[in-house]
């Protein structure tokens, strides 16, 4: 999946709109940045801030790591008229994801993401406040809980085994498994979401990734509120993107009448029909849920949830082929756990001790959100005697604490077994490996994301073994990140299976 890289036509823009609005921008950059206690940060030119040091081949969290490392684990930038402080250890992390956590759960306005929500109607993108409380504990208990989790086996389990046959077919060649990947997990979350498969469904998601190509870019109307309005009648992409958005809701509310016209007990229930249950229930009270409501929640699982189980999925696979030992080891888990049995399902997914730290170690190496969803600071505040002015945006890098070599031995390395005696768990609580985030906005779909992780690796695992095409080594296998809405893999994984024969 290629995703435009989100800085690539920011000077182009930028040069062209400077020169116009040039004073009124000068003006308020200089009393905005009357705050002199900030974190360190590096030199700021008048205007631009620091967006030229950022504009550069590295990807941004790359270069926020390396920029760290010259001026500490929280350190301020300035990019355009807006202030951002990057975290980039444990320590700090904790600073903003727990002990200052309220301060700090709030998320920007930003343009595009303000369109596709609906003006925050969601739960990821919208700010922190009383409707946001209510919409998420709903979404939570009602909708992303063990139980429902496991309602959606039967569709997870026949979406790998699906997956699995058309591996078969392909024997001996090449496989893309880049997008057999990213088309079984839309599957899997379109099913849940909407029911059986259908063309609607798929119009639905082709049109979606278009919407998430887009948003994995930079929107520089976010930068400079002050020209917002001329910045974004220069661009071309809020029309293409209102476009788009038009599109997809008009599926979504599609779906909604269709389900509110259809008879519910003739089918399986699915999550819209969870929601639309919890409309009705909710009718009368202060904040009753709307359609609107209903079309971003569905949204936000299909970009929160999909994305980010194929890329760790892809991760997972690249770095087994690079490390032959770990395959190894992981498919004689899989293969002696599941081979009286003959075939994989979910039953023993909880006996593969080998491949969770596997998958651990995937996502401490590559999470597929390294500079977590943006936070927003709602007051003023002082973290490690440092001021924090309000409104800042807050980035934690948590791709750079994860290699961070006072608590990773080895820290490039990929060795799943640091996991093996430790207690170190990714679910928010050690701040040294926070794929999910941490604190009030922690992902609510972590039980939701683990099968679609685990099944299919344990399915791949099970029946086939793995070699790179063209005579590659296993250690030539490239491994370039793409930024994006996720950061996942630059290259298609294109391998050759080779079936087991038992
Ligand atoms: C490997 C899989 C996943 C990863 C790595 C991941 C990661 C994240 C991260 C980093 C955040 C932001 C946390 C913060 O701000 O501290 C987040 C938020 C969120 N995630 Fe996930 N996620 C995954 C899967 C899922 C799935 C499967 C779903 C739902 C089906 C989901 C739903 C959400 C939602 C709704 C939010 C917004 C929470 C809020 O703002 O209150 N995620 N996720």
């Amino acid at each position: 999946m290629e995703f435009h890289n989100p800085f690539t036509n920011i000077t182009f823009i930028a040069s062209f709109v400077f020169l116009l609005m040039i004073f009124k921008i000068f003006k308020r950059w200089s009393s905005k940045n009357s705050t002199t206690n900030l974190p360190p940060g590096p030199w700021t030119l008048p205007l631009i801030g620091n967006i030229h040091q950022i504009i550069s081949n590295s990807l941004p969290h790359h270069c926020f790591k390396n920029l760290a490392e010259k001026y500490g684990p929280l350190m301020h930038l300035k990019l355009g008229e807006i202030s951002h402080v990057i975290v980039s250890s444990p320590e700090m992390a904790k600073e903003v994801m727990k002990t200052h956590d309220f301060t700090f759960c709030d998320r920007p306005s930003l343009l595009l993401l303000s369109i596709l929500t609906y003006n925050g109607s969601d739960i990821a993108f919208s700010k922190y406040g009383e409707k946001w409380r209510q919409l998420r504990k709903m979404i939570v208990v009602e909708l992303l809980n063990a139980k429902r989790v496991q309602s959606f086996r039967p569709i997870r389990e026949e979406e790998v085994s699906d997956l699995v046959k058309s591996i078969y077919e392909s024997e001996g060649s090449v496989v893309n498994l880049t997008k057999m990947i990213y088309s079984m997990t839309y599957g899997i979350t379109g099913r849940a979401a909407f029911g059986k498969k259908n063309q609607q469904q798929q119009v639905f998601i082709s049109a979606f990734e278009k919407i998430l190509i887009i948003l994995g870019g930079f929107c520089i109307a976010d930068l400079f509120p002050s020209i917002k309005i001329l910045l974004e009648r220069v661009s071309s992409t809020k029309t293409k993107f209102e476009k788009l958005c038009r599109e997809t809701d008009g599926i979504l509310q599609d779906i909604i009448n269709d389900h509110k016209n259809s008879d519910k007990e003739a089918r399986d229930e699915d999550l819209v029909d969870v929601l639309l249950k919890l409309q009705q229930e909710n009718k009368h009270s202060e904040n009753p849920l709307t359609d609107d409501n209903i079309k971003s929640v569905i949204q936000d699982l299909f970009a929160a949830g999909s994305e980010t189980s194929s890329s760790t999925v892809l991760w997972g696979m690249s770095e087994m082929v690079k490390n032959p030992k770990v395959m190894e080891e992981a498919q004689a888990e899989v293969r002696r756990v599941y081979g009286s049995k003959g075939y994989v399902d979910e039953t023993e997914l909880n006996q593969l001790i080998y491949l969770k730290s596997v998958i651990k170690e995937t996502l401490r190496l590559h999470p597929p959100i390294p500079l977590l969803v943006p936070r927003e600071s709602r007051e003023k505040c002082q973290i490690n005697g440092y001021d924090i002015p309000a409104k800042t945006i807050v980035a934690v890098n948590v791709w750079a604490i994860g290699r961070d070599p006072r608590y990773w031995v080895e820290a490039e390395s990929f060795k799943p077994e640091r996991f093996e005696n430790s207690l170190v768990d990714f679910r928010g609580t050690d701040f040294e490996l926070l794929p999910f985030g941490a604190g009030r906005r922690v992902c609510p779909g972590i039980i939701f994301a683990i099968p679609n992780i685990e099944l299919p690796l344990a399915q791949l695992l099970y029946h086939f073994d793995w070699k790179l095409p063209n005579g590659l080594k296993n250690e030539e296998l490239n491994m370039t990140e793409q930024f994006g809405i996720t950061v996942g893999r630059k290259h298609d994984l294109c391998l050759i299976p080779i079936p087991r024969r038992a």
